[in-house]
């Protein structure tokens, strides 16, 4: 980082055991860290959980954008660093696994392992995001809400679990307009499609199989493009597979990192 720049206050919450492994969660666009509850709930017993919310979102601090991935990421690396954390797992969905992906190349000798869901190497559309942006700082989220149904949860799901569509709903219609916007800049402006073979943290990447936003094929070339990732592909999930399939998904994240960590 550049000697002007500094890292944002990160809004966290810790679990689980002193002592056990650390997995750090960083959130989507528009979400907070109780997009991680499921993961939360099913994985404190065996490690530390250490949730955050991005910079601009939940209750983290907003500084004005347009951001970066790579200040985003610098954001995660200053809380483990005052929280005294050295060595963890990280587990992204979607901007979070970008963010993922940027800790594994420029600090992959913290790493003990990678999760990226629902992620890619460079979003779809970038010039599409700075009028995403100017148009949430001129209107709030709202007139998001709608599209969500599809891209964020598959319509068959929301009708089953309702409550869960309104709580990530909520999550979207609290994120500040500045926080918002200033992530949507940060994505038209990433590309790290020539930099993943530089990752050798052991990686999983995990694609929700009705995700439009970051469909199949984005996100398997994540996997193809780090040497030895693996690849797991949710059925009947969209986007924030996390929290559409969260068994699948806290089950392959505690058999990945659990394989890295818990043996050591
Ligand atoms: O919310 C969206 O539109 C999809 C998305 C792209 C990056 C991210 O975090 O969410």
């Amino acid at each position: 980082m550049g000697i002007q720049e500094k890292t944002a206050r990160l809004n966290y919450r810790l679990d689980g055991p002193a002592g056990a492994p650390v997995i750090v969660f960083g959130p989507s666009l528009g979400t907070d860290l109780e997009l991680f509850e499921p993961q939360a709930t099913a994985l404190s017993g065996d490690f530390q959980i250490l949730r955050h919310d991005l910079r601009g979102h939940g209750e983290s601090e907003v500084p004005d954008g347009p951001y970066t991935i790579g200040e985003m990421a610098e954001d995660v690396i200053g809380l483990l660093d005052e929280l005294g954390i050295d060595r963890f797992s990280y587990v992204g969905v979607s901007i979070g696994g970008a963010i993922a992906q940027w800790l594994g190349i420029h600090h992959g000798h913290r790493l003990d392992a990678l999760v990226i869901c629902a992620s890619a190497a460079q979003f779809y559309d970038p010039p599409s995001w700075p009028q995403r942006a100017a148009k949430v700082r001129s209107e709030g989220t709202d007139f998001l809400i709608e599209s969500r149904y599809g891209a964020w949860f598959t319509p068959e799901w929301a009708e089953r679990s309702p409550e869960g569509a309104t709580r990530l709903l909520n999550m979207l219609r609290t994120t500040p307009r500045e926080g918002y916007a200033g992530c949507c800049e940060a994505i038209a402006a990433y590309d790290l499609r020539d930099r993943l073979g530089e990752i050798a943290t052991p990686t999983l990447v995990i694609a929700g199989e009705e995700d439009p936003a970051t469909p199949v094929a984005t996100v398997s070339a994540v996997a193809e493009g780090i040497p030895g990732a693996e690849l797991l592909v949710v059925a009947g999930s969209s986007h924030l597979v996390n929290f559409e399939k969260p068994h699948v998904v806290s089950a392959a994240i505690a058999k990945h990192i659990g394989a890295v960590t818990i043996a050591r």
